[in-house]
């Protein structure tokens, strides 16, 4: 019975919940708040693996609402201190190379939430208290609304709208359009970082060592980040650099 009800399940176009997703999430739950920020060792890791599961088990996987995360939010509530904010688009190893080498400062993955999430997939079903291991919803083969996707436009319009003082955002500066606008960081965090609190928004755009024939900085697509950054009152700087700056608060 147990393979029938298996092969019933909806075949998404995405892969299925990672193996032992709830075990991964209380293990990193452990890791992150005794091992890398003391600071949340009281929060209780059980009730956050709780909390991450019931986000999506027994609903409809096309149907997720960033309501479904409340739960999960609130056991992770965590404070960045201002000018330690650090996004990033289409720079994911750079950004966190960087923040692997100065610990002060935090992309979305040196918080709690991010760390959790970081590379899993999950999703369930409404007929079922079961993670579908199988397959899980493609944004764009299946539907937006799947709980991974909106897991990270929940996870990054928050820690956009928390962030204060210089914020800092990673652009890799090796492709045509370094800033899209229809990336998270360019539809998502830009238009929820709140000019009362954030002072400037300070660009570095990596290229690699060979060099560019131009100035990155001087590119249409970075315009277009500096306009709508004028537009919403945010101070804006932008430089480039061949490879990672030793800091990004030069
Ligand atoms: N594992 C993570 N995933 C994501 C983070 C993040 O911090 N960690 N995200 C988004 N994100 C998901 O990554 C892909 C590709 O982003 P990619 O196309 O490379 O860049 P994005 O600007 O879309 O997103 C990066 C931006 O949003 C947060 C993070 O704080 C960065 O400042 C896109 O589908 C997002 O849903």
């Amino acid at each position: 019975v147990g393979v029938l009800k298996w092969l019933q399940r909806p075949k998404w176009n995405g892969r299925g919940t990672t193996d032992n997703f709830a075990g991964m999430v209380l293990e990193r739950c452990n890791v992150y708040t005794q091992m890398l920020q003391p600071a949340l060792r009281n929060v209780d890791c059980q009730k956050i693996q709780e909390a991450f599961k019931s986000s999506s088990i027994s609903k409809n996987p096309c149907n997720i609402t960033e309501e479904d995360y409340q739960p999960l939010v609130k056991l992770t509530t965590q404070t960045i201190p201002c000018g330690k904010t650090v996004l990033w688009s289409k720079a994911k190893e750079t950004a966190h190379e960087y923040t692997r080498g100065d610990r002060e400062m935090f992309t979305l993955e040196d918080t709690l939430l991010g760390y959790l999430a970081d590379g899993l997939t999950w999703c369930g079903d409404a007929g079922t208290s079961e993670m579908n291991y199988r397959s899980c919803p493609h944004w764009k083969k299946d539907c937006p609304n799947n709980p991974v996707s909106v897991f990270w436009k929940m996870a990054s319009r928050r820690f956009a709208d928390a962030a204060c003082g210089v914020v800092y955002v990673i652009l890799n500066g090796s492709i045509s359009n370094p800033f899209d606008e229809n990336s998270t960081f360019g539809s998502v965090e830009i238009n929820n970082l709140r000019p009362e609190k954030v002072q400037a928004l300070h660009a570095w755009v990596i290229h690699d060592v060979g060099g560019v024939p131009s100035d990155p900085c001087m590119t249409s697509s970075i315009n277009k980040l500096k306009s709508i950054t004028s537009q919403r009152k945010i101070a804006f700087r932008c430089r480039h650099n061949a490879g990672l700056p030793h800091s990004l608060r030069i």
